[in-house]
């Protein structure tokens, strides 16, 4: 529970919508044990024949004031309870999605969507629950419990309370044990809906490929064993509640049962009279119903704890890159490029990606890297955007350590095109103007234009504004690499990265693009990664990697006399041109 201690500035912040929700509450609950008073009188002088007719009208105009002001009550504690529960709700899951935009890139490597998703649905959805539902009942079920009791006890009869209040204990207990287990069952059928939803994701975002391979059948088959494990956890969870009622109401049946036989003689020996009789079953029903809301109440107030505690280690969290305290802007880059020593992991306990790397690149030149699969290309600007920073060495721009500089600052001087750069549900100018806020249609278009992409955009039924991804229109491979080139270019940038990024355009596109960009943005730092040696010839220099460790470096026609891993090839590419 002391994980709620976390919504405490929430709780200060709206402490007086807390305060007067928790009052009008305690009102409502107030104005409703006034009723069996009311009655004791009626049927005491109903039993002793002394009831008016003008009495019997002003009780009842009371019962019906009664009623409107519960309701008036009722009203004023919803708003004031509900209201601040969806504020702190809101401003929860704000707070949530700025620090998942905070943590850094590694925090997300071994973290399942479904379960981020649920964080920011379930886990807010239990807290809420916790701070209106949670705190409204266990007021109200308190108030009353201690309530009903004082009446009982001044109003009518000490012992008959006593008795009365036997089985209360018990009734606690099994609310107690229920809820043990209720919440457990709960925590197994949310693990089993969170399996379910990861497995529908999967199969959407799949769905080419399942179609391709023709494996719908095994798809309904596991979402079929997804589904009915969720099933079976829900009807245990229901087996539960269906017992836990029964259960309860029994327990309850008892305090009346008692009253019933005790009550009865205490009546007919002229102890208590029969409106207190009467009166004292209105305040018995009054607690019967609250003691297993309590126990809800209970359940509801630890489920929240239990997703208030993982929220809370999620905002504990801390990002693995972190900017200096005294970061500087880094502007005006001219694009020298210099990695010392950088040696790095994705995770200690496996190889290093990086080993010792020593390499740098000249302001303004054009420097293709290439290499086997797997040996390290694509870490490299990973690593000089600071998505990871290197366990050992260090990187600088212009002669500064990138670990002095501002992260924006940083990033703003890099244009990085990934090997598959996501594109968003969103229009193809969005998505040209995403990393540039200060753009212009005009910057817009040119960038399209350079990367080849203005052509096919005009052919668009409403052009830029052509709405593209799960709203609108699929792009090709090609056409998805040219807008992410675009995207970048807009930018403007001192340094351009090209991961891969014309694998799926041909060679005649490629080449215009390329050259292009180099007629075009002057002085500008390019790295082209790929693999085409068709892309790398327009580099001044070719670094080739191997295991994270540079094997080769020249130009073109330097590194074919070498007659190393590059030659090798380039003549095996020339040879699959000349087949095809
Ligand atoms: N986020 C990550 N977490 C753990 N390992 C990773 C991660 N990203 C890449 N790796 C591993 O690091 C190694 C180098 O990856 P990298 O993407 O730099 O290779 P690459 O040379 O660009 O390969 P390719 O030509 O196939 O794109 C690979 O073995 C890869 O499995």
């Amino acid at each position: 529970m002391s994980s709620y201690l976390t919504l405490i500035p929430f709780i200060k912040k709206y402490k007086w919508f807390y305060l007067w929700g928790v009052l009008s509450l305690i009102m409502v609950d107030a104005l409703q044990l006034a009723i069996p008073e009311i009655l004791r009188r009626i049927t005491d002088a109903l039993q002793f024949g002394t009831l008016e007719k003008q009495q019997l009208f002003m009780y009842s105009l009371t019962i019906l004031f009664i009623g409107l002001l519960m309701m008036l009550f009722r009203f004023l504690w919803r708003i004031l309870i509900i209201n601040s529960s969806r504020r702190m709700e809101y401003e929860l899951r704000n707070e949530m999605f700025e620090q998942f935009l905070r943590l850094s890139t590694s925090y997300y490597n071994d973290k399942k969507t479904g379960d981020l998703i649920a964080h920011a649905t379930n886990d807010i959805l239990a807290v809420r629950n916790a701070a209106s539902g949670g705190i409204i009942t266990f007021t109200d079920a308190l108030f009353l419990n201690l309530a009903a009791v004082t009446m009982m006890i001044l109003t009518t009869n000490l012992k008959l309370t006593l008795i009365a209040l036997i089985p209360m204990p018990i009734l606690a207990f099994a609310i107690y044990q229920f809820g043990a287990s209720i919440n457990q069952r709960f925590k197994i059928v949310q693990e089993a809906f969170s399996e379910l939803t990861e497995s529908v994701q999967e199969s959407f975002s799949g769905i080419r490929v399942i179609k391709s391979f023709s494996r719908e059948e095994q798809e309904i088959h596991l979402f079929d064993q997804s589904n009915e494990n969720l099933f079976n956890k829900n009807m245990n969870l229901a087996i539960l509640f269906g017992t836990f009622s029964p259960t309860i109401q029994f327990i309850s049946s008892i305090s009346f049962f008692i009253t019933l036989i005790y009550g009865t003689q205490l009546v007919m020996n002229h102890t208590i009279t029969l409106g207190s009789f009467v009166a004292f079953n209105g305040y018995l029903a009054s607690m019967v119903w609250s003691v297993p809301v309590i126990g809800f109440v209970i359940n509801i107030l630890q489920r929240g704890a239990a997703s208030m505690s993982r929220i809370n280690k999620l905002m504990e969290e801390t990002p693995n890159i972190v900017e200096a305290s005294d970061a500087i802007d880094l502007r005006n880059v001219h694009g020298h490029i210099e990695f010392s020593n950088v040696t790095f992991y994705y995770t200690t306990d496996k190889v290093p990606i990086l080993k010792n790397f020593t390499f740098h690149i000249d302001p303004g030149s054009t420097i293709g890297i290439m290499g086997p699969t797997g040996s390290g290309k694509s870490t490299i600007p990973t690593l000089l955007l600071r998505l990871y920073d290197p366990d050992d060495g260090e990187i600088k721009i212009d002669g500064i350590p990138i670990k002095d500089t501002s992260l924006r600052s940083l990033r703003d001087q890099i244009g990085y095109v990934e090997q598959n750069s996501f594109i968003f549900s969103a229009s193809i100018y969005e998505n040209i103007a995403f990393g540039k806020e200060d753009h212009s249609k005009e910057n817009i278009e040119m960038a399209a234009k350079l990367a080849g992409l203005h052509q096919d955009i005009v052919s668009f039924p409403e052009t830029y504004n052509t709405l593209i991804g799960e709203r609108g229109v699929t792009l090709s491979g090609g056409q998805k690499q040219r807008l992410a080139i675009a995207r970048a270019l807009v930018k403007n940038p001192p340094i351009l990265i090209l991961d891969d990024s014309l694998s799926a355009v041909d060679t005649q596109t490629e080449e215009r693009i390329l050259e292009g960009i180099k007629s075009t943005i002057h002085a500008k730092t390019t790295v082209i990664i790929a693999h085409r040696i068709s892309t790398l010839k327009y580099c001044d220099k070719i670094l080739v990697l191997d295991n994270g460790r540079p094997s080769e470096y020249g130009s073109h026609e330097e590194l074919i006399k070498l007659d190393g891993f590059y030659a090798y090839q380039y003549y095996q590419q020339m040879l699959e041109d000349e087949i095809t």
